[in-house]
């Protein structure tokens, strides 16, 4: 297929509507007829007409099915018209309209309507909705390679000398990275210039929110969730491609590998990543990564769409141009006409044969989804426990319960008889004020420490202690204590590496001496595991030649390498640099997303809310409240925990 003339105007006659209320006046109808339950968030701003916009949610089917699938257009406002008539078709399928009980559809159509009905990449804030899903409770990532072309891209003058010297200052720079590097820099995102291109924001924006909520709505009780993110612009024309993005490698992909075979891409993104999609590897903030996080308890397949259209030089111009415009430009002029239509017909080529086989692959894609989602058989416990995060009691044997445990330092009583339960696939947090147990606490359960008295059962199996010829208890069987030390891993507060070994050598320690595996099964577990922390290029560095984050995911892969029932984290980002806090918070939240049992202590309240099933507060050495994160945080019952709060947030 070649690209016909993209800038002729709008052919009514095709099937992609290009004005936002056509698509959706066509959107809402099809859903009415679907028997759809619609509801809108309104935008806060007026499209170019003076009417409203909004984001529509359709639901087919019931709102707590434990298998969803997601369509999510328009995340770059101008390719929404693609997305939006993908919607509308499945819609418009009669077929699709029974569902079986379990299962729902929510379609949530045109999540940046502002850009689309503005025909703009970017929102209102001129963000690049796809690099504002960051965890804004970490610094944003740098791009420091964008400050030297942001001067070239971000230009006053149309023409004449200045213009001319920014055009020759691009080409120098191209020449000497090279068109795709360049490309590279631009689309990894950049959080440091508002008026420059793929910013990514300085907080979450309206689309971001709205998101949020409406997973919050819609995407909590499910326990196994496809997820279509609609897009054109990247990537050869006329082949729709079909991507899985991420950046780690999860259950998902598997799942997505098993439905779709070689037709899905993994990408897996990551500072130095690469791939030959057309999309930036390199990028943060992908509403694909927010999905998994934002549906946690579930097994997540977070799917791109991505329609390609023009090259990517000629795709950078147009957004390029079409920034000056916004900046600097009259939109109602002729030469602003000509800009905002070369922008949309590169986004939505005027093109009745490139429309059509991106809409019949992606209705086919979707029809490969849902068989797959019918087929899934929600196995006993996994699907449930997880999906219930929150409000459903877990069931089956804990994997840690600790029952009325004591502990005194001499003198010093520090645990006056605490419990703790934490069922498979949850994630508990112990929170309180510096010097209250909560270490001590975990050293129990991993029995560094010996507890004077109570019970601590790890997996169903009870820890036999004895009594201490000088008080106290003891553990009665030194090799049961060898056996569950290797099922509780613990990552501390000091990474806790073995200096003079490499990463990889401080990995498959452990499990060849102790598990016995063979060294070659060993040295392919811990290059997965480097992966999934993001280090893979780290493996045959010493400690001393990483940051702290890098030596705390480092210290995270060595634990995950003894495959533990349970994983204690102890202030695992206390002492590192504030800049540094997030990698490792990332990765921590990404195990619990995958449904591995961790008992966490930490500072970080945003993030023990966030990932946390269960919080416990203890106050000398007590459990003064224990909760759900909602409970605890949002309603604390003691006066103690409120003023604890109140100083920590
Ligand atoms: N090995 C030890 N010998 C003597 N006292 C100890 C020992 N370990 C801990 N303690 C004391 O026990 C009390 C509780 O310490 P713990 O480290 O469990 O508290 P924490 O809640 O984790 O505090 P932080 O948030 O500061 O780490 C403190 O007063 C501490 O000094």
């Amino acid at each position: 297929m070649q690209p016909r003339d993209l800038t002729q105007s709008a052919d009514t006659s095709l099937p992609f509507a290009l004005d936002y209320a056509t698509m959706r006046q066509r959107f809402l109808s099809a859903a009415r007829a679907a028997g759809a339950a619609l509801s809108e968030h309104i935008h806060p701003l007026h499209g170019p007409d003076g009417k409203t916009i909004a984001t529509d949610v359709a639901l087919i089917g019931q709102a707590d099915a434990p298998k969803l699938m997601v369509m999510i257009s328009g995340t770059h406002g101008v390719e929404g018209a693609y997305g939006s008539a993908c919607q509308t078709a499945w819609l418009g399928q009669k077929a699709n309209w029974a569902l079986p009980e379990d299962t729902a559809v929510l379609m949530i159509h045109l999540i940046n309507p502002w850009g689309t009905a503005w025909s703009r990449r970017v929102n209102e804030d001129n963000v690049d909705l796809n690099r504002n899903f960051i965890d804004w409770t970490a610094k944003p990532p740098e791009n420091p390679a964008y400050a030297d072309l942001h001067p070239a891209l971000v230009v006053a003058a149309w023409d004449g000398p200045e213009r001319i010297a920014a055009d020759e200052a691009l080409a120098e720079l191209t020449k000497a990275k090279g068109q795709t590097a360049v490309s590279l820099i631009i689309e990894a995102g950049q959080y440091a210039y508002p008026d420059g291109l793929f910013y990514g924001g300085n907080s979450p924006v309206w689309s971001n929110r709205v998101l949020t909520s409406v997973l919050e709505d819609f995407g909590q009780k499910a326990g196994q969730v496809i997820v279509f993110d609609l897009h054109t612009g990247a990537g050869p024309y006329g082949y729709p491609a079909l991507l899985s993005v991420s950046p780690v490698d999860h259950a998902g992909l598997a799942w997505g590998t098993e439905m779709f075979g070689p037709a899905m891409v993994p990408v897996i993104t990551g500072a130095a990543a690469t791939t030959n999609t057309g999309i930036a590897a390199t990028a943060t903030g992908y509403v694909s990564a927010f999905v998994r996080a934002a549906m946690g308890q579930a097994r997540v397949l977070p799917l791109v769409m991505e329609c390609g259209t023009l090259s990517s030089a000629e795709m950078q111009q147009r957004v390029v141009d079409d920034n000056w415009l916004h900046l600097y430009g009259k939109p109602e002029s002729e030469r602003g006409q000509r800009i905002k239509t070369d922008l949309a017909h590169g986004f939505i080529p005027q093109d009745a044969s490139w429309q059509q086989i991106c809409l019949s692959t992606s209705l086919r894609h979707f029809d490969t989804a849902l068989t797959a989602l019918k087929k899934v058989e929600a196995k006993p416990g996994s699907a449930a426990v997880r999906a219930a995060k929150v409000e459903v009691t877990p069931k089956g044997t804990p994997a840690v319960e600790v029952v009325d445990l004591h502990k005194s330092f001499g003198q010093l009583e520090v645990l006056k008889g605490v419990n703790l339960t934490a069922y498979p696939g949850q994630v508990v947090s112990m929170i309180g004020s510096s010097g209250s147990g909560k270490s001590t606490m975990l050293r129990c359960i991993n029995l560094l420490e010996q507890p004077n008295s109570g019970r601590v059962v790890i997996d169903g199996e009870l820890v036999r202690m004895k009594p201490h010829a000088k008080g106290g208890t003891t553990a009665a069987d030194p090799r049961q204590i060898e056996h569950i030390r290797a099922r509780v891993g613990m990552v501390f507060q000091n990474f806790n590496l073995w200096p003079h070994m490499t990463v990889l050598e401080n990995i498959i320690e452990a499990p060849i001496h102790v598990l016995k595996e063979a060294r070659a099964d060993a040295v392919e577990h811990a290059h997965a595991l480097l992966k999934k922390v993001g280090l893979s290029e780290k493996h045959a560095h010493y400690p001393g030649q990483l940051s702290g984050g890098q030596q705390q995911r480092a210290a995270i892969a060595r634990t995950l390498a003894m495959r533990p029932k349970v994983m204690l984290f102890d202030e695992p980002t206390s002492a590192l640099d504030p800049e540094l806090v997030g990698e490792v918070l990332r990765v921590i939240r990404q195990l619990a997303e995958e449904g591995n049992t961790m008992i966490l202590v930490t500072h970080e309240m945003q993030f023990a809310r966030e990932v946390s099933h269960k919080v416990l507060f203890l106050h000398q050495g007590r459990v003064e409240e224990e909760g759900t994160p909602a409970d605890l945080f949002g309603q604390p019952k003691s006066e103690r925990l409120r003023q604890f709060l109140a100083r920590t947030f």
